[in-house]
């Protein structure tokens, strides 16, 4: 592989100290030191901080990149309109009803906001947003001053140009833009996808207790880019949008930001594929909780509380003795999205499209549809290949998240038949029911 744009290299590894040239620029690093008097090539050294200066070495998080113009030479920032994208979590009435959207939504480019909680400005708070795209971002980047972006493609691979390099992600790959790193994103024909924000927190690795030292999302298979610049003039104004306190600004400047010809540091975008997930599951019997299947976790101060936790489902071998396999029913302190990428979710076979989203607000109850239940109440309980072709996705938070107008009507995709899926479920209950006698 040698072209950028058709097959980018990578770094592999989680939060590693990383550093990269631009290979057309050797010995573009400054050795030794990070503010030399005179950088190499007469760049610019800038650092992007990504945790406080003092956080714990664990925690501390920071690039640097030596580019050919900083950031700072840009003209002032000014409104402009928001769009879909909010922050206004009191738009419409709460409702504990379980909400399902049908993936199919035309809409224009941009961030819509389905769902979220808190708030940008004390820094704690997430926001779970839907993107549908068919044109590439041209001369145009955006900069999140609020928090980090989780990224799921769900149709369309996106080539997202950064700051640190390139990374193209494809359904099926998730990529991270964490606060404050400049991305334009390329697409090749229509594309959507959905996007997780967190304000304040960075993702992590989940801790494997017993698991080991391996196992779930092994940090070797996250990539992150490598430097790559452009020295290049916009004489019609090359146009940066932020995103900061929820509320969006563009300031124009006369040079393409993607000018980094060096970095080196922790603090990166990043990007993986689900397939290399290790599948870790019950092999006994009853069924696990979910949380065996934690991509990547943004944690709250609470030990083991998730501002938000990204699970998957992937495809896997059922093989748990006497028990009823599917998802139990449940009620749950924690706030539970789905989103299906691709293929049908174990738990309702029929109805929750690709591209379409749930809300299992906290303590709404859900779990298996009717046709689920009776089916996985008889099945013969052989080994079987769950969730063969398909991938569904969760983003659970301890917040209670609020519905925007656009989820509940703007969109005009709401299901409001969903309830409906759970109508048939009847009672067994015989309280004639006895123990079977084991005799020999
Ligand atoms: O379908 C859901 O709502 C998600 C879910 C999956 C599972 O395996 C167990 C519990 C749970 O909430
Ligand atoms: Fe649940």
């Amino acid at each position: 592989c040698t072209g950028f744009i058709s097959c980018p290299d990578y770094l592999s590894g989680f939060g590693n100290e990383f550093s990269s040239e631009d290979p057309r620029c050797p010995g573009a690093l400054p050795k030794g030191q990070n503010s030399p008097q005179v950088c190499p090539y007469g760049l610019y050294a800038e650092q992007l901080s990504g945790s406080a200066f003092t956080c714990p070495r664990p925690t501390n998080k920071r690039s640097w990149f030596y580019r050919i113009l900083p950031s700072v030479r840009h003209k002032p920032y000014t409104t402009v309109d928001n769009g879909n994208l909010t922050e206004t979590w009191d738009e419409m009435h709460p409702d504990p009803n379980q909400v399902e959207r049908d993936g199919e939504c035309v809409c224009l480019c941009g961030l819509h906001t389905i769902c979220g909680a808190g708030d940008t400005k004390t820094r704690n708070g997430i926001s779970i947003h839907m993107f549908t795209c068919n044109t590439s971002m041209i001369d145009r980047c955006f900069n999140n001053s609020d928090g980090d972006f989780l990224i799921v493609p769900q149709q369309g691979k996106i080539l997202v140009t950064t700051e640190f390099g390139k990374m193209m992600v494809e359904p099926k790959e998730i990529c991270v833009i964490q606060q404050g790193m400049r991305f334009s994103v390329d697409v090749f024909g229509d594309t959507r996808g959905y996007v997780l924000e967190v304000y304040g927190a960075h993702f992590e690795l989940p801790d494997l207790g017993p698991i080991g030292a391996n196992g779930l999302a092994n940090p070797r298979d996250f990539l992150t880019p490598v430097a790559w610049y452009e020295d290049r003039e916009v004489a019609n104004g090359y146009t940066v949008i932020n995103k900061y306190q929820g509320k969006l600004f563009s300031s124009q400047q006369d040079f393409s930001p993607f000018n980094v010809v060096a970095w080196h540091g922790n603090y990166t975008p990043y990007k993986y594929h689900l397939s290399n997930f290790m599948v870790m599951n019950c092999v006994a019997f009853d069924h696990a909780d979910p949380s065996i299947f934690t991509v990547l976790t943004a944690k709250s101060t609470r030990p083991g509380v998730a501002i938000a936790d990204f699970v998957i489902f992937p495809p896997r071998w059922g093989v748990a003795d006497h028990t009823f396999r599917p998802p139990y029913y449940h009620r749950n302190c924690m706030s539970e999205f789905m989103g299906l990428i691709e293929g049908h979710y174990e738990a309702k076979e029929e109805g929750f499209q690709p591209g379409g989203g749930s809300l299992h607000s906290m303590m709404t109850p859900h779990g298996p549809d009717g046709a689920c239940f009776e089916k996985n109440s008889t099945a013969p309980l052989k080994p079987e290949r769950v969730a063969e072709g398909t991938m569904a996705f969760m983003f659970e938070s301890s917040f209670s998240m609020a519905v925007t107008k656009w989820g509940l009507e703007t969109c005009q995709k709401l299901d409001k038949s969903y309830y409906k899926c759970w109508e048939p479920l009847r009672k067994h209950f015989d309280p004639n029911w006895r123990p079977k006698r084991i005799t020999t």
